[in-house]
C-alpha cells in the first residue's frame, strides 16, 4: 500500500467494531502513514444503490462532525437476484440469517456474489465525499467457520482456496478482501492529494 500521509488521524466512522479491526489491520500491514481515529455516528442509512447510500452517510457524518471524515458501506450482491440483497444485506441476514440467505438462492443456477467495499471520504462539511469500491468475487454456500462477523461464514471467495471468508486466518482475508481492494484505492489517493498539498506549499 502506498505512503499516504503523515497529516493528522482521519475519523473513521463506523459502529461495527470488525470493520474497524480488519481495517486498522490492513493499514498496518501497510506503511503505517495512514493513521485513523474511530467515531461512531449513528447516520441514517438511505434507500438507493451503494454510492448513494455511502455519499450520503459520509456527508452526513462530516457536517455532524464538522471534520473530514471517511465511512464505509458493505453490500453482498447476489447475481440471481440481480444484485441485491446489495446495501441492504444488514437487514436481510438480520431477518433471515446464514440460512436464509442460502434459501434465497434455491432454483436458480448460480450462487455466484460479490462483496463490494465502498468507502466514502469528505474532506470536510459541505465537501462532496469521494468514492472508492473494492470488490471480490466469490459464492455464496451453506455456513462454514466462526460466527463473529456478519456473512462471512456463507462467502466463499474464488480466491480463497475452497475457505470461506470466516475459515480463512484474518491476515489471509485481508489480502484478497473487497475492503483490502478499496482502502488501497483510498490510501492511493490521499498520499497523491499530500503530495499535492506538500508541492504547493
Ligand atoms: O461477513 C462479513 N464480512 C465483512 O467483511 C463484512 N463487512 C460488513 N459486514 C456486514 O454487512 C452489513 C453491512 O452493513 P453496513 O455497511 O451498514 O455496516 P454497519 O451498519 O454494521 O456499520 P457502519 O454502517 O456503522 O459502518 C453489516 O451487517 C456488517 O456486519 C460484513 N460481514
Ligand atoms: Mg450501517
Amino acid at each position: 500500500m502506498p505512503a499516504s500521509s503523515s497529516k493528522a488521524p482521519l475519523v473513521f466512522v463506523t459502529g461495527n467494531k470488525n470493520k474497524l479491526k480488519e481495517v486498522q489491520q490492513i493499514l498496518a500491514s501497510g506503511t503505517g502513514e495512514l493513521q485513523i481515529t474511530n467515531q461512531d455516528v449513528d447516520a441514517p442509512e438511505i434507500q438507493g444503490n451503494t454510492q448513494e447510500v455511502a455519499i450520503a452517510k459520509c456527508r452526513y457524518a462530516a457536517d455532524k462532525l464538522g471534520t473530514a471524515c471517511l465511512t464505509e458501506d458493505t453490500a453482498l450482491c447476489f447475481e440471481a437476484l440481480g444484485g441485491l440483497p446489495g446495501p441492504y444485506i444488514k437487514d436481510f441476514l438480520k431477518t433471515l440469517g446464514h440460512e436464509g440467505l442460502n434459501t434465497l438462492l434455491v432454483g436458480f443456477s448460480t450462487t455466484k456474489a460479490t462483496a463490494l467495499c465502498t468507502f466514502a471520504y469528505s474532506s470536510g462539511p459541505g465537501q462532496e465525499p469521494m468514492i472508492f469500491e473494492g470488490r471480490t468475487e466469490g459464492q455464496i454456500v451453506p455456513a462454514r467457520g466462526p460466527t463473529h462477523f456478519g456473512w462471512d461464514p456463507i462467502f466463499q471467495p474464488d480466491e480463497g482456496h475452497g475457505q470461506t471468508y470466516a475459515e480463512m486466518d484474518g491476515a489471509e482475508k485481508n489480502k484478497i478482501s473487497h475492503r483490502y481492494r478499496a482502502l488501497e484505492k483510498l490510501s492511493a489517493y490521499l498520499a497523491e492529494e499530500t503530495k499535492g498539498e506538500a508541492e504547493s506549499r
